[in-house]
């Protein structure tokens, strides 16, 4: 891997600083399990937003948190993080630039920040033209914070918590997010239980490329995680089994679905990751931008 220097991390010795550990970027892969054959499998949410769907235990936490454990290692990344439940993301609260938790007020001025910088970041790169550059997207050579936006259990904001004013502004606020975030580095990853249409508008669900179908109790259901059709087409998540925490269909752009059993972290893991990315995030000279 080609390490910048301003990226590299070094621990004081007796002998001077030594390298500890490559850092990661939210431009890699991010290993989220292995598939059938026991082969690792990776995905990227860079440029992409993720919808993971699925009945309640079926494991879309443990997806989150693998995702939300590879952006918590990557300096180049922010986390924003909206929990409902405040214990399935709780751990990342000491590195998350916000934590949103049940009031809808904090909810929707998250959001309509995060829309703020979204039109800064635009009006930056159709600026670009005036020096001669005409760009679509937000590279990594721009060292531009990737800002991961991630929500556990949306039906909590979209149809449960505060008033239909609030549910429909939060709705209108993410829609906007999700449809322009992928080219300003600011994925969205969602998890909900069942994205019906009463609980995220279909106009929302289809802008989302990548989707993770964890155990569903119909084909039907099934199918509106992955999209219509998959369940007659042999990809019905309704066949994963009651126990079998953490196996999902994982639907990428373009491709077909791929069964996966999504690594799991223990509360120990996370904890642990947690503390580690708290330390490599402490104030530094020379860190990324
Ligand atoms: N990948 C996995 N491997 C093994 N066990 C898992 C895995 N993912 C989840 N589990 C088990 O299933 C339990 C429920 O998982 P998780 O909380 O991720 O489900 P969920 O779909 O988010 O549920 P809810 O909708 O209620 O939030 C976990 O506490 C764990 O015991």
């Amino acid at each position: 891997m080609d390490l910048k220097p301003d990226r590299e991390m070094t621990a004081m010795t007796n002998d001077g600083p030594v390298p500890v550990a490559p850092l990661m970027s939210m431009f890699d892969p991010i290993y989220i399990g292995i598939d059938e054959f026991g082969q690792p499998v990776y995905t990227s949410v860079i440029y992409r937003n993720l919808l993971a769907g699925g009945e309640p235990g079926g494991g879309k936490s443990g997806l989150l948190n693998a995702i939300c454990g590879h952006a918590a290692m990557c300096l180049d990344t922010s986390l924003v993080l909206f929990d409902g439940k405040r214990v399935e993301l709780g751990p990342w609260q000491p590195i998350a630039d916000e934590f949103v938790v049940g009031g809808m007020d904090h909810a929707i001025s998250v959001l309509e920040r995060l829309q703020k910088v979204l039109d800064n970041r635009y009006e930056w790169l159709a600026h670009l033209i005036d020096f001669g550059s005409v760009r679509r997207k937000i590279v990594p050579t721009d060292n531009v914070r990737v800002i991961l936006t991630v929500i556990d259990e949306l039906a909590l904001y979209s149809a449960t918590y505060g008033t239909k004013l609030q549910q429909e502004r939060f709705v209108v606020l993410l829609r906007d997010l999700v449809a322009r975030g992928r080219a300003a580095a600011m994925p969205v990853v969602v998890a909900t239980q069942r994205p019906s249409h009463d609980i995220i508008p279909t106009s929302l669900r289809d802008l989302f490329g990548y989707r993770a179908a964890f155990r569903c109790t119909t084909p039907n259901s099934s199918n509106i995680v992955l999209g219509n059709g998959w369940a007659e087409q042999g990809y019905n998540a309704q066949d994963i089994s009651p126990e079998n925490q953490g196996q999902a269909y994982l639907l990428t752009e373009g491709g077909t679905p791929q069964k996966v059993k999504v690594c799991y972290l223990s509360d120990d893991n996370i904890n642990d990751l947690a503390k580690h990315a708290k330390w490599i995030r402490k104030p530094m000279s020379g860190g990324v931008a």
